[in-house]
Order: C-alpha cells, then sequence, then structure tokens
C-alpha cells in the first residue's frame, strides 16, 4: 500500500499515527510491543513527534519494547550511530524503561555480538515477529544494511548478520530479509526527489532484488509505503 504526502511533515505525523496504532493494538492483545526502529535521517521528524504531545501521550511507553531493524558498527557516542540518533530525538525523552531499549552494539566482536542480539531478540519475541518495524529506503534502493550485491540478501536462517560493508569501509548489522519479513506490520519512510528512482524500480521495475533489496521485503501483510510527493514523481507521472 503506498500512502502519498504533501511534503515530509504530513509524512511523519502519518507515521507517528501508525507508531501510536500498532503500539496500542500489541498492548491491548498481548501486553507489549515490541518495535524495531530505523536509522538515517528518514525517521528524525517522526520521532520528534513522538516525543511530544500529542502523540507521546498516546503510546504505552512502560510496554513498549525498542530495538533497531540495522546499525552502523559504531559505539553509541558516534555521530553515525543510528542508535545515538534515536536516543536524542526520541529516547531520551520518553517514559520507556532502559532495560527495554536494545541497541545493537556492544563491546564483543560484531559477528558474536549478532549471535547475542539474535538470542535476545528469540528470548523476547519467541517465534513471533515484531509488531512494527520501521524502515528507510537509501537512494541506491537498500533498507535496513541490505545493500545491493552483498551476500546477506541470500541469509535463509538467521535473523540477524554482521557483515564489512566494503564499499562504505565499516561492519553493519542488521535484520534479515526472512526474519524482516515475518512482522505484523513494516512501513517504510521515503521522502526526497534523490529516491525517486529507487523507489519507482522497487515498486514498479522488474524484480531484481541484487540491485533493489528493498523488493525483498514482501511480509504476509502488505508493507505501507508512506512517500512524499518528491519521492514519488516517477509513480505519480506513470512512467
Ligand atoms: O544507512 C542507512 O540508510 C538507510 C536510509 O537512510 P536515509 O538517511 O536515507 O533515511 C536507513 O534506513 C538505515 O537504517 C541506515 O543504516
Amino acid at each position: 500500500m503506498i500512502q502519498i504526502f504533501k511534503d515530509t511533515l504530513e509524512l511523519s505525523q502519518a507515521a507517528a499515527e501508525l507508531f501510536v496504532q500498532a503500539a496500542n493494538e500489541a498492548v491491548q492483545e498481548k501486553g507489549r510491543f515490541n518495535v524495531a526502529l530505523t536509522g538515517g535521517s528518514s525517521p528524525i521528524q517522526m520521532h520528534q513527534l513522538l516525543a511530544q504531545s500529542p502523540y507521546r501521550e498516546q503510546v504505552p511507553w512502560e510496554q513498549t519494547y525498542v530495538f533497531w531493524g540495522d546499525e552502523r558498527w559504531v559505539p553509541l557516542t558516534d555521530e553515525q550511530s543510528n542508535a545515538k540518533m534515536a536516543f536524542e530525538t526520541l529516547l531520551n525523552h520518553v517514559p520507556v524503561p532502559k532495560s527495554q531499549i536494545f541497541p545493537m552494539w556492544g563491546n564483543q566482536e560484531p559477528e558474536i555480538f549478532a549471535q547475542q542480539y539474535e538470542a535476545t531478540l528469540r528470548e523476547h519475541l519467541g517465534n513471533t515477529g515484531f509488531d512494527l518495524i520501521l524502515l528507510g529506503m537509501g537512494d541506491d534502493g537498500h533498507t535496513a544494511s541490505l545493500f545491493p550485491g552483498t551476500a546477506v540478501l541470500h541469509e535463509k536462517e538467521k535473523w540477524v548478520v554482521a557483515y564489512y560493508l566494503e564499499p562504505k569501509q565499516i561492519y553493519r548489522i542488521t535484520l534479515t530479509a526472512p526474519f524482516i519479513n515475518q512482522a505484523r506490520k513494516i512501513a517504510f519512510l521515503t521522502f526526497g526527489e534523490k529516491k525517486a528512482d529507487a523507489l519507482y524500480e522497487v515498486l514498479e521495475g522488474e524484480r531484481n532484488p541484487e540491485q533493489y533489496p528493498s523488493q525483498l521485503i514482501q511480509p504476509q501483510n502488505e508493507p505501507i509505503w508512506l512517500v512524499d510527493e518528491a519521492a514519488a514523481r516517477r509513480l505519480l507521472k506513470g512512467e
């Protein structure tokens, strides 16, 4: 399902509303809300909205468990850290218990940490997927840290993988596509002209997940694409 918004504020408001709804549904049903946050720039405005009235009061923070979809393997103080951004824009401003926040960072080797993170997920989620996974999409069609041409795109068993991303000279840690696809709800936040080509290829182009890894995201319930008019330019033209 694609929802197109005039600008990033309207898009972020819709994302915040979706977050509130998913949280309340999950808590009503089973007493807790398991969410995976996305990194990059796309969620910042949604985070800021969730940290303020009226959204802040509408989220059952005490029952919320926060994980990440992916991370750059850097300490939590590093400017590149997706978790640092989430703490600064959201988590430091809401009453979610710190013991319920699980950043993708530790003192071990990244591969060992990935195994431990998967064990933590299994402990908290059991055999169910996330209630909500928020995702961004890079200009190249990657999502989470599922980058074009990488071996992780072919992972079938593991839920979490760490690997060295040669072009960016950094380790990445990421949920895998088969695990992401187990989520009850998945929402992509995508805006800006620079994403127009990739968005068109992902949604309307031939199937080529090796080049456009976002195509691997095919959960049972169709993902929700929240996009702005600039990113949707080619979709709107029907090119
Ligand atoms: O590297 C990453 O990029 C994607 C997209 O980032 P954005 O700045 O275009 O929103 C992001 O979804 C991912 O979490 C991040 O690690």
